[in-house]
């Protein structure tokens, strides 16, 4: 992972306001939304507030844009405003990916900048590896709230209605190398609540979690970010197992359990993510 997306925030585009705070949010990255979170009647108007607020400096964050999907009156529009900023996005979101075709046409329309999928249909999610395999595609974000909303689940703290969608898209992003994030925590007052899903989302393997909101964005930095015991065993690991070859052994025990090279593998990708994270900082 060349960059950490432990906290990925929703911003209405329409918000310039809040485009200009986020200049100095902890944030991994942004999500600049031309769709859910802005009104029918605002849709021109935020693209021309989103304009401008691009020509500000977001330092290291990535700088994502959610455009309408391409069925809806705004979409095409959306569309060619993305191909036009020449560099100024690191990434056009799309909604509702059912299928690669979505994004074949998606990327026909805005040709150099990488994509990124919403994974929120049952579409989707049943085809969710060939949308991961799509070679334009660089992340997926999970949508939850119009998931729930397809499916007539019920909120629950477990989100067990959620699992079978969640698995499939991360099985996907996995075994296609994409960046995948968890979908939002709609309470943004209830800091338990997100610490808790945080930490589901964690457990799973999301490379961080999509927020709605500046108060989240502490909670999802610290769960997604590898603790100090993690990167201080990672270290311990990656010694062990030199010396334990450098002797001629294949394992090296560490604390009472066994390390392999699949083990030293995992403990390099936290001390990577350690970095990426402290860069951020920097
Ligand atoms: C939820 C909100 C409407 C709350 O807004 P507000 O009442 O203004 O909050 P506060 O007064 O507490 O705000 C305090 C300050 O923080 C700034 N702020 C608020 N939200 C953001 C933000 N997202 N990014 C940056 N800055 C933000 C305010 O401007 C205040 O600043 P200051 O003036 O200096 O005090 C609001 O948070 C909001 O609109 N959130 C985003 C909602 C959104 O984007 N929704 C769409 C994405 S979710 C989705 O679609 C998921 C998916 O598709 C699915 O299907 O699941
Ligand atoms: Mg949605």
């Amino acid at each position: 992972m060349a960059r950490p997306y432990r906290s990925v925030l929703y911003i209405p585009a329409a918000n310039i306001r809040a485009m200009e705070k986020a200049q100095g949010l902890a944030a991994d990255a942004i999500i600049f939304d031309l769709e859910d979170a802005v009104a029918p009647g605002e849709k021109a108007a935020a693209r021309e507030a989103l304009a401008g607020a691009l020509g500000n400096d977001y330092g290291r964050r990535a700088r994502i844009l959610r455009i309408n999907g391409l069925t809806t009156e705004w979409g095409e529009a959306d569309a060619r405003f993305a191909a036009g900023l020449a560099g100024r996005a690191d990434a056009v979101l799309i909604p509702k990916v059912d299928c690669a075709a979505d994004l074949d046409q998606a990327a026909a329309l805005i040709p150099d900048t990488p994509l990124w999928a919403m994974m929120e249909t049952p579409l989707g999610m049943l085809n969710a590896a060939e949308i991961a395999a799509h070679p334009r595609l660089e992340g997926m974000v999970m949508g939850t709230n119009d998931l729930a909303k397809e499916l007539n689940s019920r909120f629950r703290a477990d989100r067990l209605p959620m699992q079978a969608g969640l698995g499939l898209c991360l099985l996907a992003a996995k075994a296609h190398g994409k960046v995948i994030v968890d979908g939002v925590f709609n309470a943004f007052k209830d800091e338990d609540g997100l610490r808790a899903e945080c930490e589901q989302g964690r457990d799973m393997g999301f490379d961080g979690k999509t927020l709605i909101h500046p108060a989240q964005l502490a909670i999802a930095n610290a769960a997604f970010a590898p603790t100090e015991a993690e990167i201080e065993l990672s270290r311990r690991q990656i010694e062990a197992f030199e010396q334990a070859t450098a002797e001629g052994k294949g394992v090296a025990v560490v604390d009472g359990r066994i390390v392999e090279n699949l083990h030293v593998e995992t403990a390099r990708k936290t001390l990577d993510r350690a970095a990426a994270i402290a860069a951020m900082a920097g």
